[in-house]
């Protein structure tokens, strides 16, 4: 499915933030290593949480859910034999669980993506696991994957931090529920460590206990320890919301959004101190943000790794913005569903942007004016490609189509329902 984005001049509205994509992940998890009985509050639905709530009750957890939350009896550290698991397109989920498959005897994650999930590299993890008697079969570090474990007792661990921060958090998941005690030492560079700072809340939450020192390179966890069961109420999304955001900083705009935690660990949050130093009229104020948009954005310079998944909507704004924006320190967008530097500019250049990349970098330079439109997008399976050229798409002369806008869905089912909402012109077209 396509969807038809024609230039809209004024958004206007008030909306609920979706529920954090990343939070419902680690919290389904963790529920699901807990023996006992645990409630998940405003859990998100997307095709990300999705795929954890089908992976854990393949693997044995009993899960109930009515409207406004989810409740889960664990495996522990038993999860049941299966053969097989799809966790569809989802990063995460398949790394969080391919350190939970050590606990499993035999289990094959398949390749439902192979454009997307299926090119992304994963051979830090099965390093790392392989450092404890994990037997992983691959494809070239890629999917499909066969995960061997039964093995593992726990000891000492080296995994490389500057791909992706998820394998890391995969470990400390992990390592608590082994026999033995295990140290974990993060080499190179460790991306994305503001999100290892919500694996570990998520983890003293659950009753894990972790030493960790300051800089987040180095972890000792005792092994045999238990996860409990307990109850969680999952925060308001800022990846998502960051979108949202930043359509309403491009346009005359009057936009409230509810639940977003001033003070939450979700890096992302920092979309609203980049849309302030843009210049952006808002407040945010007891988990309110409220944009009064006047469609004037100033350029800004920003360290995007800390708040990776928020860079697409900070750049689509800054194609608007006066001047030249520079996003540093953002090398591993390229290893996420698409190359989010090399494809999204492109994508951003056939709309009309001026853009710019370095290996690690993107420079926009901005065109307060608006730019031409009129083009048919690539998504590349990318939610956060989709998003962002939506945003892009408000502001240009004609309009855009995206096509498999359908994407969208894997953290943000109801993004075009939430922009209609507040007034954009958006249309699935067959
Ligand atoms: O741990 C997580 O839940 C995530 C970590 C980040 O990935 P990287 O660590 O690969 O940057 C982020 O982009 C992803 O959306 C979710
Ligand atoms: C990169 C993302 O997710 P994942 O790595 O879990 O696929 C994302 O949500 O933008």
């Amino acid at each position: 499915m396509d969807v038809r984005v024609t230039p809209t001049p004024r958004l206007h509205g008030e909306l609920q933030a979706l529920s954090s994509k990343n939070y419902t992940t680690r919290y389904l998890l963790v529920a699901a290593l807990a023996e006992g009985t645990s409630t998940i509050y405003y859990p998100a639905h997307s095709e990300d949480s999705d795929a954890m709530r089908r992976c854990i009750s393949d693997l044995g957890a009993v899960i109930e859910e009515d409207e406004e939350k989810i409740t889960i009896t664990g495996f522990g550290r038993n999860p049941k034999d299966v053969k097989e698991l799809d966790v569809g397109n989802a990063g995460a989920v398949l790394r969080f669980l391919m350190a939970i498959a050590a606990l499993a005897p035999d289990v094959t994650f398949i390749n439902r993506y192979p454009d997307s999930l299926g090119k992304r590299p994963h051979d830090d993890l099965i390093d790392a696991l392989g450092q404890i008697g994990v037997d992983v079969q691959h494809n070239n570090g890629r999917l499909p994957i066969t995960i061997r474990g039964g093995q593992a007792k726990g000891g000492k661990i080296q995994v490389s931090g500057n791909v992706s921060s998820q394998f890391l958090s995969a470990l400390l998941f992990l390592t608590p529920l082994l026999e033995e005690d295990s140290e974990i030492e993060v080499l190179h560079d460790l991306k994305s460590k503001v999100v290892v700072g919500q694996t570990l809340e998520v983890l003293e939450q659950a009753g894990i206990v972790i030493e960790a020192t300051e800089d987040l390179m180095y972890y000792k966890v005792k092994g045999g320890q238990k996860y409990l069961a307990k109850k969680y109420v999952v925060q308001g999304d800022y990846p998502g919301s960051a979108a949202v955001l930043a359509a309403a900083a491009v346009t005359e705009s009057d936009v409230i959004l509810h639940r977003l935690e001033e003070n939450s660990k979700q890096g992302e949050r920092a979309i609203v101190d980049v849309l302030r130093m843009m210049e952006v009229p808002l407040t945010h104020k007891d988990g309110i943000v409220h944009v009064k948009g006047n469609g004037k954005l100033k350029a800004v310079e920003f360290d995007g790794d800390k708040a990776t998944d928020a860079v697409l909507a900070m750049v689509a704004a800054a194609v608007f913005a006066d001047g030249t924006s520079r996003f540093y320190d953002v090398e591993n967008l390229r290893y996420k569903e698409c190359d989010r530097i090399t494809d999204y500019l492109n994508e951003l250049r056939k709309a009309g942007a001026n853009v710019e990349e370095r290996q690690s970098e993107i420079i926009v330079h901005g065109r307060p004016e608006g730019v031409e439109g009129g083009v048919e997008i690539n998504a590349h399976y990318d939610h956060r490609v989709i998003m962002a050229l939506t945003v892009v798409g408000l502001r240009a002369k004609q309009p855009l189509r995206i096509r498999d806008a359908h994407h969208v869905a894997k953290s943000y089912p109801i993004f075009f329902d939430h922009l209609k909402a507040l007034g954009a012109n958006v249309e699935w077209i067959e």
